[in-house]
């Protein structure tokens, strides 16, 4: 795991730049900053006034000196009022940054995620960003949250540091250090105590801190590991039902679980080692400074209760700064770890965008009809799925793609959609028309019935009437009433019956290039056959290009592209004129 070295601060200026430098948000961002940094100044220099006030209060205490004792706790009610002010006022305005911020970044993220259907190929292409979900969720909330605290913090520390190391100084020359009858001052002699004190501190904090980083960075990946394959289950709960399949997934999630609980102990163990060195660290910085300058007190009568108090506090100013690593070790460890995985991510992004710039070489034409020409499909590995595919269908007219399971029939629906990065060629479409692709199982939004049907462009006309003419045609009437009813419509429907909302999706969207990849597998060949009849029917001038593997779709196509295996393909002029005439032929009119 990597240190707190160059490279990580360049990946944390790459991840916060943008929102900084040239986001919408920047002035205010800025502003609101500038004023964070303003309420910090004034609470150092309420802390110094306190720590002033400690010398005249108790050397008033000391001299029992009634009213100017009595007159001190006035002024420190006034010196806590406004820290308290600027103290709220700094937390409200860094929530306000973080929630901005972060705001900002999802968006960005979510932008990067979504482009060029980054989220498709980082899946496709087996990359190993684990749960990008939760990279976008969580880790972006701790880093908005984190950086600013650290940055905050250690900001303060600095002033605090400058601000009590020039009062310390000046105490030093208080303490005469009695040594064999004599005595004799160092210069700065708080400063340097206090300085050996904490840097021996937090080195010896690191030392004993530094795993952490790594494994609270795994601890996430667990724990992302261990709900994802829960979330497989609730998706996949009636195949898994239906296998019975509770054994095996029982053992896997147990698995997944125990290598949370292991690398948890290893937390538990590191962090214990930590809290008895810190917990210890921490007391003693009580007593140091006590000890370090309680001789001189005994020699020097002039320091007076007052002067020990405003000693031991600014002595532990100067401490806390300058120990602003050792109490926030775990934080910057927990940082570290976010940084890093948002640093993955990005890379994962980045690197999949340079994979589709090197492989994409299949260009997007527009043509008046679909024209492929010379379309080369391989797989990652290079090996050839379609070779030097020519291919033209004109609109209304009806393909059917053929071929063993595994001859690359999807892949080519992929390619000629545009979203399969290997091969090359041209695919010619007319420009500005949406084409519709259909996989075997549609995907059903979450949303209401409504939400469903229109998705995903929505629709000009999505009265209810035209809807429900929709649900109607596809054999759904069933389903009429409940447009408004959010459900979980993947898992109550049958595939069949979503297959015929993927349906009702095409006759309400109106394609004229459609591409179904055994869009209707789940169907019996007559309710098959009664889909393609309407499609040809309310749709006419579509032309429909169909995955599938019955014989019986035969009838509603005209030609047949067989996929030979190792990239071979043929050809086929379809059923003969007379058995698609047939087939059409009882096709009620439009
Ligand atoms: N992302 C991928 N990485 C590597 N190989 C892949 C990937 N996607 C598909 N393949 C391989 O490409 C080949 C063709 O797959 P494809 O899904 O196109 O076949 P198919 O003809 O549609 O099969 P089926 O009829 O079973 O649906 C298969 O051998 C498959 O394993």
């Amino acid at each position: 795991m990597r240190q707190f070295n160059r490279e990580f601060f360049r990946d944390l200026w790459q991840i916060s730049k943008p929102y900084w430098t040239s986001s919408e948000d920047r002035w205010l961002a800025r502003g609101v900053f500038a004023l964070i940094i303003g309420l910090n100044l004034f609470m150092v220099f309420i802390s110094y006034r306190i720590t002033q006030w400690y010398a005249v209060f108790w050397n008033a205490v000391q001299h029992y000196q009634a009213s100017a004792a009595w007159q001190q706790i006035f002024v420190f009610f006034g010196l806590a009022t406004a820290y308290i002010i600027a103290a709220v006022s700094q937390s409200f305005f860094t929530e306000m940054i973080v929630i901005r911020w972060r705001r900002w970044l999802t968006h960005s993220y979510l932008d990067a995620w979504l482009a060029r259907r980054t989220y498709y190929h980082m899946q496709v292409l087996g990359d190993g960003t684990d749960n990008p979900d939760q990279r976008i969720s969580e880790d972006l909330a701790s880093f908005t949250s984190q950086t600013l605290n650290i940055v905050i913090g250690l900001f303060s520390s600095v002033v605090t540091l400058g601000t009590f190391i020039f009062m310390l100084w000046e105490l030093s020359a208080m303490i005469w250090i009695p040594f064999h009858g004599q005595t004799f001052s160092i210069p700065g002699y708080l400063v340097w105590a206090a300085l050996i004190y904490s840097v021996f501190g937090t080195i010896i904090t690191a030392l004993i801190g530094r795993p952490l980083i790594r494994l609270n960075f795994m601890q996430e990946r667990y724990q992302a590991d261990f709900r994802f394959s829960m979330m497989r289950l609730r998706e996949n709960s009636e195949s898994v039902a239906l296998y019975g399949g509770e054994e095996r997934e029982g053992k896997h999630f147990r698995q997944r679980f125990a290598e949370v609980y292991a690398n948890f102990w290893r937390i538990i163990w590191r962090s214990m080692r930590l809290n008895w060195w810190t917990s210890a660290y921490g007391q003693i910085a009580i007593i140091f400074p006590l000890v370090v300058c309680l001789p001189a007190y005994f020699v020097n009568k002039e320091i007076g209760v007052g002067g020990l108090q405003q000693i031991m506090a600014a002595f532990a100013q100067v401490q806390g700064a300058l120990s602003f690593i050792v109490s926030s070790y775990t934080t910057l460890a927990n940082w570290h770890a976010v940084v890093d995985r948002l640093r993955f991510f990005r890379q994962s992004m980045g690197e999949v965008h340079e994979i589709q710039d090197k492989h994409y070489h299949i260009e997007r034409r527009d043509t008046p009809r679909l024209e492929v020409t010379d379309l080369n499909v391989r797989l990652p590995d290079g090996r050839n799925l379609v070779n030097g595919l020519q291919l033209q269908v004109a609109p209304s007219e009806h393909l059917l793609i053929m071929g063993a399971s595994g001859s690359g029939k999807s892949t080519l629906i992929r390619a000629l959609a545009g979203i399969w990065p290997y091969g090359d060629g041209a695919v010619g479409l007319p420009a500005g028309e949406r084409p519709l692709f259909l996989p075997q199982r549609p995907y059903l939004p979450m949303g209401t019935l409504r939400d469903v049907l229109v998705y995903p462009y929505g629709l000009e006309d999505s009265s209810d009437r035209v809807l429900t003419e929709a649900l109607q045609r596809v054999g759904m009437g069933s389903l009429i009433g409940q447009l408004e009813e959010t459900r979980l419509w993947s898992h109550t429907l049958s595939l069949g019956e979503q297959q015929r909302l993927a349906f009702a999706r095409i006759l309400l969207q109106r394609p004229r290039w459609i591409f179904l990849d055994e869009a209707s597998s789940a169907l019996d060949e007559r309710a098959e056959g009664e889909l393609y009849r309407l499609l040809a029917d309310v749709l006419p001038a579509s032309a429909i290009i169909s995955v599938g593997h019955r014989s019986s779709l035969w009838r509603y196509h005209s030609r047949c592209l067989r996929l030979l295996g190792g990239g071979a393909w043929r050809l086929e002029d379809g059923a003969s004129g007379d058995e698609a005439q047939l087939a059409f032929g009882h096709l009620s009119p439009a």
